[in-house]
């Protein structure tokens, strides 16, 4: 079956607050975004990427290409105003059938093993969601009182988050709103039901300032490891 990785970079990072966007920012020798497009390059090398970036961003990401001697062939689309819109216009770009695995540009740290096991577990139930295990005690709040709950019932989710392309193209037909905060609820919305597997607690989301520390520290101790491996 023919496998597309659609990575969505088309936010503002407003929380990271950097003049760079985040997706820009040099980690490691690298920008974000060429972290991540090679980890799906790393899965397979006859996948199709699909790269959502704001359209007046597309300049800059030439011009770094070009400075990072970086020419993985990706096809290029603009990006909306949500995350929703970025994605439903990266879809408009696949042909055929087949299965997405939809991503964050901003998750650098995904393995190809977890990219491998979403395209898996899709092939056999139409959608895999990558979801880790609660580390800390969590309860619930309201204005005057909160509650204690069982963390064992709940999952955080990232992504990738891969779907049958027919499938998930129709779940994005239907209007959107500000709780389909990602693939996994717009496809349940749709009246699929969502199956889960374990993702990874590397596998984070630069969001706020301190997640770029976290990310540097991660890549250089995978390259460390990798020159040890090496010698
Ligand atoms: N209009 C948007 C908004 C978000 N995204 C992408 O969706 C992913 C997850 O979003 P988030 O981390 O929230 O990114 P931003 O929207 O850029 O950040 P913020 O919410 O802090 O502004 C990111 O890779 C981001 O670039 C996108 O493609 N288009
Ligand atoms: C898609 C996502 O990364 C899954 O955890 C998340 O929902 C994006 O949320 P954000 O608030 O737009 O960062």
């Amino acid at each position: 079956m023919k496998e597309y990785a659609l990575i969505v970079a088309g936010g503002k990072g407003t929380r990271i607050k950097s003049k760079t966007p985040k997706q820009f920012l040099e980690l490691e020798g690298l920008p974000v975004l060429m972290h991540t497009i090679l980890a799906f390059y790393r899965y397979s090398e006859s996948i199709q990427i699909i790269l959502v970036l704001p359209a007046d961003d597309f300049a800059t990401w030439e011009s770094l290409c070009a400075q990072y001697g970086f020419y993985k062939p990706v096809v290029l689309q603009q990006g909306g105003d949500t995350r929703f819109q970025s994605v439903k216009n990266g879809l408009e770009k696949i042909e055929g059938d087949g299965l997405v695995a939809i991503h964050d540009g901003v998750r650098p740290l995904v393995h190809e093993d977890i990219i491998g096991a979403s395209f898996r577990l899709a092939a056999v139930h139409q959608s895999a969601v990558a979801a880790v295990r609660l580390k800390e005690s969590i309860r619930i709040t309201d204005q005057d009182t909160t509650k204690a709950m069982d963390r064992s019932r709940f999952r955080l989710i990232q992504t990738p988050q891969t779907f049958q392309v027919g499938m998930i193209r129709r779940a994005y037909a239907q209007k959107e709103d500000d709780t389909l905060t990602d693939d996994a609820s717009v496809a349940e919305r749709a009246g699929h039901s969502i199956s889960l597997f374990e993702g990874s607690y590397e596998n984070i989301k630069i969001t706020t300032p301190e997640d770029l520390v976290v990310a540097a520290a991660l890549l250089k101790s995978r390259k460390d490891g990798y020159k040890k491996d090496k010698s």
